[in-house]
């Protein structure tokens, strides 16, 4: 099973430039989380803090007891190792197959022989739809193939953590669709701790168990899907539905005059209300039940009635067939 991460008042600046402040939240073990955000909040900074390559000035990121912004090198190392990352080029070595490419890991990092090393490498290739295409060099393959390649490479170390940084960016709508069943039917197969970080709103809908939002140095909110989906939060309603009229502008942040014009020649009853809940994705027949759905009941249920009502309504319509369904 994966890894809790828990995440306590971190806060990153470069030099004057604060990123972000005071971020808490917890991934809990084995289930996916999103992070949104527009471009340039800081998503990538948290991932790269997540594991020790950035480092927060103040806070804690906890894993198994290790403090990655400020625990000795050498335990940081070891525990670097739990961590599988996808990032958003895929990364691969352009004169390497993608046999070689996906191997890395393995050579780098570990001590087996050849044919283990064949063995893993093609499990996690069929894993990610590639098999016949291993010989091929990143160059001739599509963006699409590359990410997936870039995920099989992530996956080779068995990680109980893992870390994707925008895996739709530059795929069209059905390659996005794919690469979000993927995930999930990652989840499934291996029960890791996953966060992806992404603008992508059907991913951002269909994917996660969690949701949290970074937005002006600030994480606006973290928690169950159901909290951001029925979100009436305006820079989280905004983002969800993808309109210009709201707090998020070109450059991050609209100037108060905008958004108080913006405001005034808005319709009445045009608020900013988020997309219909949709569903979750399941993972795609023949595989197994994704583990996190059932830890995941038991921690939202006790904190249901801490949600707002939207959510709470949410999250019992979510659960009504399950609890039908026992005997
Ligand atoms: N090593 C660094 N040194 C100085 N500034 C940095 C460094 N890394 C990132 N930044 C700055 O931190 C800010 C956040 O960058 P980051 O890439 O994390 O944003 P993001 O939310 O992932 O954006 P996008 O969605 O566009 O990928 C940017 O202003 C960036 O210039």
């Amino acid at each position: 099973m994966g890894i809790e991460v828990v995440v306590e008042g971190l806060t990153k600046s470069f030099g004057k430039q604060n990123i972000w402040q005071d971020v808490t939240l917890t991934l809990p073990a084995g289930e996916v989380s999103v992070m949104l955000g527009p471009s340039g909040t800081g998503k990538t900074v948290f991932l790269k803090s997540l594991i020790g390559l950035l480092k927060p000035e103040r806070g804690r990121v906890l894993i198994n007891g290790v403090d990655m912004v400020s625990s000795p090198e050498r335990d940081i190392y070891e525990t670097r190792k739990l961590f599988g990352l996808m990032f958003q080029d895929g990364a691969l070595f352009g004169s390497m197959s993608l046999f070689d490419n996906i191997a890395f890991p393995l050579r780098e990092h570990t001590r087996k022989k050849e044919w283990e090393i064949r063995r893993i490498v093609m499990e996690r290739v069929d894993m990610v739809g590639l098999l016949g295409a291993e010989e091929k060099l990143p160059g001739e393959i599509s963006g699409g193939m590359r990410k997936r390649a870039g995920l099989a490479r992530a996956l080779v170390l068995d990680p109980q953590i893992i870390l994707c940084d925008e895996p739709d960016s530059g795929l069209d709508p059905v390659r996005t669709a794919f690469i979000s069943q993927l995930l999930i039917d990652l989840n499934a197969q291996i029960d890791a701790t996953m966060l992806i970080v992404t603008h992508n709103l059907d991913i951002a809908a269909t994917v996660p168990d969690n949701m949290g939002m970074l937005f002006r140095r600030n994480l606006v909110t973290f928690g169950p899907r159901e909290v951001l989906l029925t979100s009436q939060e305006p820079v989280v309603a905004q983002f969800l539905s993808g309109r210009r009229e709201g707090p998020i502008g070109m450059s991050e942040e609209k100037d108060a005059a905008t958004l108080a014009k913006e405001q005034l020649n808005s319709p009445q009853g045009q608020g900013l209300s988020p997309r219909p809940l949709v569903a979750q994705l399941e993972p795609s027949p023949g595989l197994p039940a994704r583990r996190a759905v059932l830890r995941r009941k038991l921690r939202v249920m006790g904190m249901l009635d801490s949600l707002p009502p939207a959510a709470r309504r949410a999250v019992e319509q979510g659960m009504a067939p399950a609890q039908e369904a026992r005997p």
